[in-house]
């Protein structure tokens, strides 16, 4: 097992990111709710406390008794963690008249401290904060200020506690990554998460945990589960067998390719064409929980019919990874979108789950896959969301929809890798909008319908920004799809950041 971080998250858009920052200093660090604390896991070295969008002083925010966490492990409070710890041991955070967003420049009285080793004075440091604290009891020292903010850092004394007001998990903390493997260093992290090291434990743990078990896994063509499969197959070998599942919701062609694609890979793969089930249980949905929630079911049923064939089967594998499960179930109570395979799953079902890369995000998911020797063809495919066609047809899906959305799509990719930019985007896609407009061709008045084209760059689908691809190409995929696919006479570019729009429009 490997010694590990745990951050509580009170709920901040930035929890992830101190996880990635942790993460990318070799050292393993997990994510739980505030009021999951693992005080059962020897593994634990220390604890990193996030920011909340709550004010500690209203009535509902997320609270714990820190008492059992203090002093037993060095604690490090993020922005809302910093003023809980006040608030908790009677100090006082309040609400100033202006808020503080953005950059402020930190200015370090206590460069003997730990926290603050080999940082230098002034850097820049990211605010975002509408409570400030305004007095701290009197064991904490106060450790740096900014020009507007006077409880900028502090130290708690006796304990290894710190809090500080600022950001140091986002890019523009200039030394927020020193900061945080100072703290690293304080709990004493050995630094020893690599991929190989993650590789090895894995096949350990499943190899233990599987035993002499006959598992299936949803295998879909993408990154995360082809990933996931190389690594069972490491595990137990031949008592693993991979389902793909064609629900009439693929991309042109995709199902042929991906089953010749494995054969060669060397693994035993069934290829399930199940289209029409998925098309019969679709019919008339327009909501897009609803379509989610269809689709994620309609797999389970062919799972579990297929496991049921191949008799003895106790477990599930799926290439889950952290997003999925961050995304669909926010403590926060609002759930974003029902990942087909989190969220999506049926309460009931007679298979037990199987997740490796659970824990993981995108890009180490990625590392693994190339230092499990995978082609960089494969580990370098756009992310493919499992609802497939079904989250990027608006509104009701027919047979007749999913052909357009499918030729439109085939244009828009292959034209990416054409003209060198496919690897430059992390991901795109053609979207069938309910929307017909008229148009002219040859002539001849026409009523049909819309293709927006999407396609963004992101580092982990937390967020993203819209590519800004080159006017030429674009002019040369709308003309191709509007000659091409029947059915389309209008073309239009989707440039909405994610946040506030994401990534895959339902
Ligand atoms: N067509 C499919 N057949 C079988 N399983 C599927 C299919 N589509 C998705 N899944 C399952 O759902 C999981 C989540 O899908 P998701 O798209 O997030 O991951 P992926 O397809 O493995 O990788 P990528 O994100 O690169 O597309 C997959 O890892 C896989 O286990
Ligand atoms: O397997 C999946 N099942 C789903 O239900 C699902 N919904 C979104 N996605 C993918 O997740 C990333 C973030 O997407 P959004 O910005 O649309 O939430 C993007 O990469 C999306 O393609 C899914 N993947
Ligand atoms: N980013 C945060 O943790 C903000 C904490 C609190 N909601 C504030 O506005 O001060
Ligand atoms: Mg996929």
């Amino acid at each position: 097992m490997h010694e590990k971080i745990i951050i509580l998250d009170f709920g901040s858009q930035t929890t992830q990111l101190i996880g990635r920052r942790v993460r990318d200093l070799s050292t393993y660090c997990e994510i739980v709710p505030y009021n999951k604390f693992p005080f059962e896991d020897e593994t634990v070295k220390g604890v990193i406390l996030s920011g909340s969008p709550f004010s500690v002083n209203d009535h509902d925010a997320f609270k714990i008794d820190l008492k059992d966490i203090r002093g037993k492990y060095p604690v490090l409070g993020i922005c809302y963690g910093a003023q809980l710890m006040v608030s908790e041991s009677g100090g006082e955070v309040s609400q100033p008249d202006s808020r503080e967003y953005g950059r402020a420049h930190l200015n370090i009285f206590e460069s003997n401290d730990p926290l603050f080793a080999n940082l230098s004075q002034n850097s820049e440091v990211w605010m975002s904060h509408g409570d400030t604290i305004v007095n701290a009891p009197e064991n904490f020292t106060l450790t740096a200020s900014t020009e507007d903010v006077k409880w900028a850092a502090y130290k708690i004394n006796g304990e290894k506690t710190w809090g500080v007001q600022f950001h140091p998990e986002v890019y523009h903390t200039e030394q927020g990554t020193a900061l945080l493997s100072n703290f690293l260093d304080i709990c004493g992290m050995k630094r020893d998460w690599t991929p190989a090291s993650f590789i090895e434990s894995t096949v350990r743990e499943l190899k233990e945990e599987l035993g002499d078990d006959k598992v299936i896994l949803a295998l879909s063509g993408g990154v995360d589960s082809s990933v996931t499969a190389v690594l069972l197959n490491r595990a137990i070998g031949k008592n693993l067998t991979c389902v793909f599942v064609d629900h009439g919701l693929l991309r042109k062609n995709e199902f042929e390719t991906v089953l010749d694609d494995y054969e060669h890979l060397g693994l035993n793969v069934i290829g399930v064409d199940a289209k029409q089930h998925f098309y019969k249980e679709l019919e008339g949905v327009t909501d897009p929980e609803e379509k989610r929630k269809i689709i994620g079911k309609g797999f389970i049923d062919v799972f579990e019919r297929e496991a049921h064939k191949l008799k003895d089967i106790k477990w599930l594998a799926q290439g889950t990874i952290y997003p999925d499960i961050i995304e669909s179930l926010s403590i926060t109570g609002v759930t974003i979108k029902s990942h087909h395979n989190v969220g999506g799953l049926p309460e009931k079902m007679n298979l037990k789950l199987c997740e490796p890369l659970k824990l993981l995000f995108k890009d180490e998911v990625r590392k693994i896959g190339l230092e499990l020797g995978m082609r960089p063809g494969l580990i370098h495919r756009h992310p493919f969301p499992g609802p497939g066609l079904g989250i990027r047809i608006l509104g009701a899906i027919t047979p007749e929809k999913v052909r357009i959305a499918q030729e439109a799509d085939d244009i828009f990719i292959s034209g990416l890798r054409e003209y060198g930019l496919y690897d430059k985007v992390w991901q795109a896609g053609a979207i069938l909008l309910p929307v017909q407009s008229v148009g002219v061709m040859g002539d001849e008045r026409t009523y049909e319908n819309t293709i927006a084209l999407r396609s963004v760059t992101s580092t982990d689908a937390m967020t993203a920004d819209w590519s800004r691809l080159p006017y030429e190409f674009l002019a040369k995929v709308s003309n191709e799809i509007i000659n091409k696919v029947q059915g389309v006479n209008r073309v239009v570019l989707d440039i909405s950041s994610k946040p506030p729009a994401t990534i895959e429009w339902e």
